[in-house]
């Protein structure tokens, strides 16, 4: 049924005979056609329209209020708009209402609704006081649209900003906000909280052998196992791949915190039935304690995150609290990660050589090149530490090139000195070595500085050419057409050393420093030592020993038939103007 503008039906509706609705009596029918015309639009709007007493009690709806509750008008009529309330209203809301419209002001505010068929509905409604020519409030007027799908599509998008879509879990933004809320509870109450940063052991092995959807699937069980290991009051969230962090509040002791990382160790230590497979997935746990670690969610995050890492460098499938020692170390490589980026922009880089001696003329017959940092903040830092960091931000190539061309060109310039058959020693990393523009890299460097390839000596390891042998040798030959030397660097630690020499188109090897070093005391390194320098000579290859550290080896060295010497004892890497001024009486 529908609601008709019968003024006897609906006293609330505005009529002819309210006149005092009209500021002034107006003659003919000009009034009454204005008052048509409202009525009109009243009944016609979409938007529902609601007239009360100002007691609350319903003297009008119009048809839009009947298609969005779906109660008819006189079912409404002569009752209070409570029967509409869809349950816990927030606390204080209709005592605010109540009391913004009796002070003549009007309320507006977005409602949550029950429909008659019981459905919740939500309607941004303005309730506005009407008041008679003395001033008395006399009627309350409701219009109301109905928003619910504005509110469910906001109500959408504020999830997906706030959850992640594949495991349904916080993700980092709301993990933050609990974060911050939950150490400003524990501040209030003196408790502890405890962030467990949980990363997956091996992950990318699951979705490179079984595809990405066996992955999704093993990290929406992960999700689950690790929400079963906390009360519900707590959060698990989703950083992002396969990290995720726990929060734990209201700790008294880290005993509790230890509970949980042993209960979510255990609960991963079952296998994970996922379609035909069975699969095992252990997690490396990082923990770290408000107040103790951090004050704010950044610090316990990226402590817990340390701690993480020490749980997978123990061997993963474990869990690691944070401690403050650990934090020195890795802060510092953190802030050497940063630091290294604008290394090579800001000349940070240099270059020391180490002369090769040849064993029977005691001259200097080559130098090998040596990369060396020093950050204006850090200082020097040794290669051990730094090459790994330019490796992992990729920026191994570029240094990698520079040093080629700044070594190419320091070396020319001593040849140019006076020492034209100096040759250069030069270690190619194994990223290096499958860049496809390697040999176009090296020829452009040697052109442009005008080096004789035959005086280059690219030294490769082992690993890089057992990486994967059939590109290796392909490259090694695209390396030899350009006539540089080609040697093979810390022989003797890699499995197929031997097989390597047979295999690859090789000029020198390296003797690995870890036999020369014990050679005198270990009869196993001492053999390895001759029979590695013997091989070498029978298959026509230089042989080269590094590390040497005093005379005995050298001597040793020297009878073994070993070609060329490298080590502290007879020279010392110096930078390219040192190693003229020692080289000038040649
Ligand atoms: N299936 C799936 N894989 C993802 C998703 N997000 C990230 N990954 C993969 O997760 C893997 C994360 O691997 P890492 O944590 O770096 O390494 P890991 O293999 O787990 O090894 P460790 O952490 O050192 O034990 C990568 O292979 C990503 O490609 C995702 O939403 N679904």
């Amino acid at each position: 049924m529908s609601a008709t503008p019968d003024s006897s039906a609906h006293p609330a509706q505005p009529a002819p005979g309210d006149a005092e609705h009209t500021s002034s009596p107006a003659p003919a029918d000009a009034p009454l056609r204005i008052l048509q015309m409202l009525a009109l639009a009243v009944e016609h709007t979409d938007d529902a329209v609601m007239i009360t007493r100002p007691d609350g009690v319903i003297e009008y709806v119009n048809p839009g209020f009947e298609r969005i509750t779906g109660y008819p008008a006189d079912q409404a009529i002569g009752r209070t708009p409570g029967f509409l309330r869809s349950g816990a209203p927030s606390p204080g809301f209709y005592g605010q209402l109540w009391q913004t419209i009796r002070l003549g002001r009007s309320f507006r505010a977005v409602f949550t609704n029950r429909r008659r068929n019981g459905d919740i509905y939500f309607e941004e409604k303005t309730i506005s006081p009407i008041r008679g020519r003395d001033g008395d409030i006399r009627h309350f007027v409701a219009t109301g649209k109905d928003v619910t799908e504005r509110m469910a599509a906001t109500r959408h998008l504020e999830h997906k900003a706030h959850y992640d879509s594949l495991t349904g879990l916080p993700n980092r933004s709301l993990l933050h906000d609990r974060l911050h809320q939950a150490i400003q509870r524990a501040q209030r109450k003196g408790r502890l909280v405890a962030v467990q940063f949980v990363d997956l052991d091996r992950f990318k092995i699951i979705n490179d052998t079984l595809g990405h959807a066996t992955g999704d699937r093993v990290l929406i069980e992960a999700a689950r196992r690790l929400r079963d290991c906390l009360r519900a009051t707590d959060t698990v969230a989703r950083l992002g791949g396969d990290e995720f962090v726990l929060i734990q509040e209201d700790l008294e002791h880290p005993d509790m915190a230890e509970q949980v990382a042993r209960k979510v160790l255990d609960t991963f230590s079952s296998h994970f039935p996922i379609g035909i497979h069975d699969l095992f997935v252990n997690v490396s746990i990082g923990v770290a304690l408000y107040p103790g670690d951090g004050a704010d969610p950044e610090s316990l995050l990226m402590r817990a995150d340390l701690a993480m890492y020490q749980a997978k460098e123990a061997g993963r499938n474990s869990f690691r609290f944070f401690e403050a020692a650990l934090d020195a170390g890795s802060m510092r490589s953190l802030t050497l990660e940063s630091a290294i980026g604008e290394a090579l922009e800001r000349r940070e880089f240099s270059l020391v050589y180490q002369p090769l001696i040849d064993t029977r003329s005691q001259a200097p017959l080559a130098v090998e090149a040596l990369l060396r940092w020093h950050s204006p903040r850090h200082g020097s830092i040794p290669p051990d530490h730094f090459i790994p960091l330019l490796e992992e931000n990729g920026r191994i190539g570029d240094v990698a090139r520079w040093a080629l061309r700044e070594a190419l060109r320091q070396v020319r310039t001593l040849q140019e000195a006076g020492h034209p058959r100096l040759r250069l020693a030069f270690n190619l990393s194994g990223r290096q070595f499958r860049d496809p523009g390697l040999v176009q890299d090296i020829r452009a460097a040697l052109d442009d500085t005008g080096f004789d390839p035959r005086l280059l000596d690219l030294e490769l390891t082992e690993h890089t050419l057992t990486d994967n042998p059939e590109a290796a040798a392909a490259a090694l030959r695209a390396l030899r057409q350009l006539g540089v030397r080609l040697s093979l660097d810390d022989f003797g630690t890699g499995y197929s050393s031997i097989a390597l020499l047979a295999h690859f188109p090789l000029h020198s090897l390296k003797i690995d420093r870890s036999f020369i070093q014990h050679m005198e005391r270990d009869q196993q390194a001492a053999i390895i030592v001759r029979s590695s320098a013997g091989l070498a000579r029978n298959l026509g290859l230089e042989v080269i020993a590094e590390g040497v550290e005093n005379l005995a080896q050298l001597a040793l060295l020297q009878e073994l038939g070993c070609h060329l010497i490298q080590g502290q004892v007879l020279a010392r890497p110096l930078a390219a103007d040192e190693l003229g001024r020692a080289l000038a009486p040649a």
